[in-house]
């Protein structure tokens, strides 16, 4: 923390002014909420009281509905003012404790005198409403704190570009409204607030980081050009965090506009979901939506086809031998993420158009009321200018048409004279309200007997035939499985060797009605031509994290599920753990993306852990070299190489000791598989305090636990123990990724114990950057 600065006492001064200006509007405007929130109390209570209420004649009805309707406008509109003062009044209590961070003075092209902009997370006037006391950080004029030191400088408006110098930076750290901490930056930058961030524990909720976002970050929060925006961005550059601060901004440089529920982000896992979870709420923002690609296919599949998720296929690739079977899968998983297989599938689409489809007969128990074959008949009958989902919606309202006719003719038959007599007293009654109140102006009443009977036989073939009904209202009728089978008797123009090897091994889960991973995007993507997509069209802006994990196939489904969204991709291609993505495009790839629409920003610098980590990690990847760390210290990495299971157990309950001595609140021991994480969890249990993350954990707690490298994707711990850094467990590329992101989660310390040998990528590094350590004895 730097010497008590000349200015300390002034500035002290000011900030004791702001925060004298904060309490006086924060008790106006209690005053104000408390008057409102009696109003709306008051009409609630007395809401019919101020209606008048009169269904004499047609216009009397009229009018009563008027007038509730302008009192629930009235309601309305006092809860919105409720909500909007309640709102002004928690932003007034978290300025209070800290209302600005930074000062940059700018004196405007052809102005004498600097302004002294004062930037905090949300903007204060002062009494007057006049002069701003603090500008929000997404205001235009901000950008001066972001982008420039003191010297020229300019910022954006949406009015062009405003020149000028800057002749003062400052930082200020501010608590409680005391200032803590000021900082002048020089025109070398040397960041100490932002060293004093990185420096504290990782926390389990990821944290804004308003104060100090980097120039290239900057760009990222306000890009407005291009509709897709891709980051690749090194482990730890601050992808998720720029994503989280755009989010805020854009809801800020569009308010009224654009709200918290058209914007979408796809993140990794639903833990990452709750460690994000608090960072647009701190600001002031409401949550976007988030989910992850898994829960989007669940919502899909669930209860309909069983299927596999992507994290089985990794672990199973993980985990199986490398026999012929395995290369047969590799290569269906790399073809099949493909967009030439993506080409395929249309091209079968185009086929089904003329001929192929395969229908369910629709039966009532052992009754078949429309056979598969008069399905195929009228659906390859009707005109074929219409479009394939527009048939199948025809052909489904057919179908209706015919069960109606079928329900209505088996109202007559014995089993249901039979069912009636077998009713019990409480259905009986429940059938007999719920048939009274649809018939309620009705003359006719239940004491005329067959009127009750022809009741009573609609309710109950009713009930059986609902559930067909609602599954033809859902498409069901077509038999997707058996269709997405008829794929694969195409032969592909691109065919890739061992095609029929790896047509065998898809028909073969198919059989067992199970869809491989690889197969459950190109089925949901034939499924949607068929049927039609239900897109997400409030959705304006949609944010992908962790990009480099999705395959080409499944970015061109996401881009049809989202057709009104700009996008923000970001990734690393260096994280990219899953089979499909080795050696392939991703989404962050431009060629994937239309020409001139796409801008691509990229972010070298590491902020998440020490340079000393950042020196090891670095030397794993290719590339590698071109990451800058930042420039805060911390221990070498350490690496023990046990000789057998019980030293490296010992081993690995030393390193977690010493480690929990230095009270790191979170500390992760991080496997490379589900099933690696459960041994070691069964090992380690007696003698740790430790938890086992798997792929169903939704909050992310402080602590010591046993976790997935996959399932620690986006996240990171105050020190990171790689349970075995073995030569056995990491040797093929494709495990290179998944020790490379392992290894990334790490801020202050970073320890691997190897079983045995060490892995080559070990080999790779450089000697220098790590310590051997032996075991104690
Ligand atoms: N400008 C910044 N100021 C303060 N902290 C920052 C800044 N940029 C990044 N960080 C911190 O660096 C860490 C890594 O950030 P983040 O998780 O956003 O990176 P990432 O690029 O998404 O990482 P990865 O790809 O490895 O998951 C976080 O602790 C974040 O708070």
């Amino acid at each position: 923390m730097s010497e008590k600065h000349e200015d300390w006492q002034v500035e002290q001064q000011r900030v004791d002014r702001v925060v004298e200006e904060i309490n006086e509007k924060e008790e106006q405007l209690r005053e104000k909420v408390g008057g409102v929130k009696g109003e709306v109390i008051g009409l609630r209570e007395d809401f019919f009281e101020d209606v008048t209420v009169n269904m004499d004649e047609p216009d009397d009805v009229m009018e009563t509905y008027s007038s509730i309707r302008q009192q629930a406008e009235l309601l309305g509109e006092r809860e919105r003012s409720h909500k909007q003062f309640y709102d002004q009044l928690k932003t007034l209590h978290r300025l209070k404790n800290s209302p600005y961070f930074g000062r940059v003075d700018f004196v405007e092209e052809g102005e004498q005198e600097a302004e002294e902009v004062y930037i905090g997370v949300a903007s204060l006037m002062d009494k007057q409403d006049e002069d701003f006391l603090v500008y929000d950080w997404r205001a235009p004029i901000s950008s001066l704190y972001y982008d420039y030191s003191p010297g020229p400088a300019a910022y954006e408006t949406p009015e062009g570009e405003i020149e000028g110098e800057m002749t003062l930076k400052r930082q200020f750290i501010i608590r409680n409204g005391e200032i803590k901490g000021l900082f002048d930056t020089g025109v070398t930058i040397w960041d100490e607030l932002l060293q004093e961030v990185l420096g504290n524990n990782a926390n389990t909720q990821m944290k804004s980081i308003v104060a100090t976002i980097q120039k290239e970050q900057n760009e990222i929060i306000r890009y407005d050009k291009k509709k897709y925006l891709l980051v690749q961005g090194v482990a730890g550059s601050g992808k998720t965090s720029a994503a989280l601060q755009r989010v805020a901004y854009l809801m800020y440089r569009y308010r009224g506009s654009i709200q918290a529920d058209q914007i979408m982000l796809f993140s990794p896992n639903p833990m990452f979901n709750s460690y994000v979870a608090n960072v647009l709420p701190e600001l002031g923002e409401e949550n976007m939506d988030q989910t992850t690609f898994l829960e989007y296919i669940d919502k899909r599949l669930e209860g309909r086809v069983s299927y596999e998720d992507a994290y089985e296929q990794l672990e199973h690739l993980l985990t199986s031998q490398k026999d012929k079977e395995y290369l047969v899968r590799l290569n269906n998983i790399q073809y099949k993420a493909g967009l030439d297989f993506k080409a395929v599938v249309d091209q079968y689409m185009e086929q089904l158009t003329k001929q192929g489809l395969i229908f369910k007969n629709v039966k009532f128990r052992d009754q078949t009321i429309v056979t598969k074959q008069q399905m195929a008949d009228y659906f390859y009958n009707l005109d074929a200018a219409i479009s394939t989902p527009n048939a199948m919606q025809m052909l489904s309202d057919w179908l209706l048409e015919q069960v109606s006719a079928f329900e209505q003719a088996e109202r007559k038959k014995a089993w249901v004279e039979d069912e009636i007599q077998h009713l019990s007293k409480e259905e009986y009654l429940r059938i007999y309200h719920k048939t009274q109140k649809g018939n309620r102006g009705n003359q006719d009443n239940f004491d005329d007997f067959q009127l009750e009977q022809q009741m009573l036989s609609k309710a109950v073939v009713r009930k059986y035939i609902k559930p067909i009904k609602n599954k033809i209202k859902n498409l069901e009728f077509l038999n997707m499985t058996a269709v997405y089978k008829g794929l694969f008797s195409i032969e592909p123009h691109n065919k890739p060797a061992q095609w029929e090897e790896m047509v065998q091994q898809t028909l073969a889960s198919l059989n067992e009605k199970h869809l491989p991973h690889e197969d459950v995007t190109p089925f949901l993507y034939l499924e949607d031509q068929l049927k039609g997509t239900n897109v997400y069209t409030k959705i304006r802006y949609l944010f992908i994290d962790e990009a480099q994990d999705y395959s080409p196939f499944q970015f061109e489904f996401l881009k049809k599920l989202f057709p009104y969204s700009r996008m923000t991709i970001l990734g690393d291609y260096n994280q990219a753990i899953y089979a499909h993505n080795v050696n392939a495009p991703t989404p962050l790839s431009e060629e994937l993306h239309p020409e001139g629409e796409v801008e691509k920003l990229t972010l070298l610098r590491s902020y998440r852990s020490t340079k000393p980590i950042i020196e090891f990690t670095k030397g794993l990847v290719t590339g590698g070299e071109d990451i800058e760390p930042f420039n805060r210290e911390g221990e070498r990495p350490s690496l023990v190489e046990a000789e057998d299971a019980v030293k490296h157990i010992e081993a690995v309950e030393q390193k977690v000791h010493s480690l929990q001595e230095k009270a790191y609140e979170t500390i992760a021991i991080i496997c490379k598989t589900a099933e690696e994480s459960r041994q070691a969890y069964e090992a380690l249990k007696n003698n740790l305090p430790v938890r086992l993350m798997d792929k169903d954990t939704y909050t992310f707690e402080k602590g010591l636990i046993v976790i997935p490298a996959y399932l620690a994707k986006g996240i990171e711990f105050d020190a990171v123990v790689i349970f075995n850094a073995s030569a056995e467990q990491y040797k093929d590329e494709i495990e290179r990724n998944l020790f490379y992101t392992a290894c990334t989660r790490a801020m202050h310390e970073l320890h691997l114990l190897s079983l045995g040998q060490r892995s080559p990528f070990i080999e790779e590094v450089h000697p220098e950057t790590f310590v051997e350590e032996l075991l104690k004895q």
